[in-house]
């Protein structure tokens, strides 16, 4: 196989991506496939690459090495094509330079931007998808707010449905639980769940490894390297995580669920 040809089957595939920070090298050679309808979890310690690596992907970094989406280079898709391609969900709340004075509405129907034509007015379906997302979400009540006016776990919500109204077919997430409330990880988990049911392709940094292990697969990363990727009922997947976190953590089966449990 020729080095710029992907797997037609992965949705998104890293080749040898490496990239650096600062002048650090960062990622030090990714080799990676998520296919579609799967949703796959990134973890690891702090400082491992995970965010990089999702920026990596997202195409919001430069870097070496190979990013195909749907089999084709990242490089070569328009930042349009890109956009509606590929949805993304920045960690911490960032908001992309989405003014905190827009409404949330308006913050949600961002994720409508690859959609529309240059200063064409919103359509009907733009309308339905934002509506459909903020409803998901549970923001829709508060629509005329200001994002700069909510809370860390409200802001989170509304940057999460403008992740969702894009209707990507890849959604990558860096920490979607951040600030959120018990039920509304809850959601989140779901939403993620039935995205990839539908046969998107999700990819979701988490730190909460119960939440990490709702996902069909898990990547373990360690110092920017990849240690281990596998199904997230495996026991060999149960291992890496351990390893990672010096063995302070074990899975366990808890009521037909995996959870990670001080050891
Ligand atoms: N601007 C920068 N210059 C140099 N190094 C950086 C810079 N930004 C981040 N780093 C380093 O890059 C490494 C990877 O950071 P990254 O944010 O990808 O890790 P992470 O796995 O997402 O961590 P966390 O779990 O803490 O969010 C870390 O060691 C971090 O200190």
């Amino acid at each position: 196989m020729s080095g710029t040809v992907a797997s037609s089957s992965s949705a998104l595939q890293a080749h040898g991506l490496r990239a650096s920070l600062g002048g650090t090298p960062v990622l030090h050679g990714i080799d990676l496939a998520f296919a579609p309808g799967c949703w796959t979890s990134v973890v690891g310690p702090n400082g491992a690459g995970k965010s990089t690596l999702l920026r990596a992907l997202a195409g919001l970094l430069p870097h070496d090495g190979q990013v195909h989406l749907h089999g084709r280079l990242l490089a070569q898709w328009s930042a349009r094509e890109r956009a509606r391609g590929l949805a993304w969900l920045a960690q911490g709340g960032a908001s992309d330079g989405a003014a905190d004075d827009l409404s949330s509405l308006d913050v949600v129907m961002l994720g409508r931007l690859p959609h529309q034509r240059w200063l064409a007015p919103a359509s009907a379906r733009d309308h339905a998808a934002v509506e459909a997302a903020m409803r998901r979400t549970q923001c829709w009540d508060w629509r005329a707010r200001p994002l700069g006016q909510l809370s860390g776990g409200e802001r989170q919500r509304v940057l999460l449905a403008r992740a969702l109204a894009v209707q990507a077919p890849v959604l990558l997430m860096d920490e979607p639980l951040a600030n959120l409330d018990p039920p509304h990880q809850a959601d989140c988990l779901a939403s993620a769940r039935e995205l990839a049911a539908a046969g998107h392709t999700v990819v979701s940094v988490l730190h909460e490894l119960h939440a990490a292990l709702c996902a069909e697969r898990v990547v373990v990363m360690v110092a920017g390297r990849v240690l281990h990727h596998g199904a997230s009922g495996d026991a060999a997947t149960h291992r890496a995580l351990e390893a990672v976190f010096d063995h302070r953590v074990r899975v366990h089966a808890v009521d037909g669920q995996w959870v990670a449990l001080p050891a």
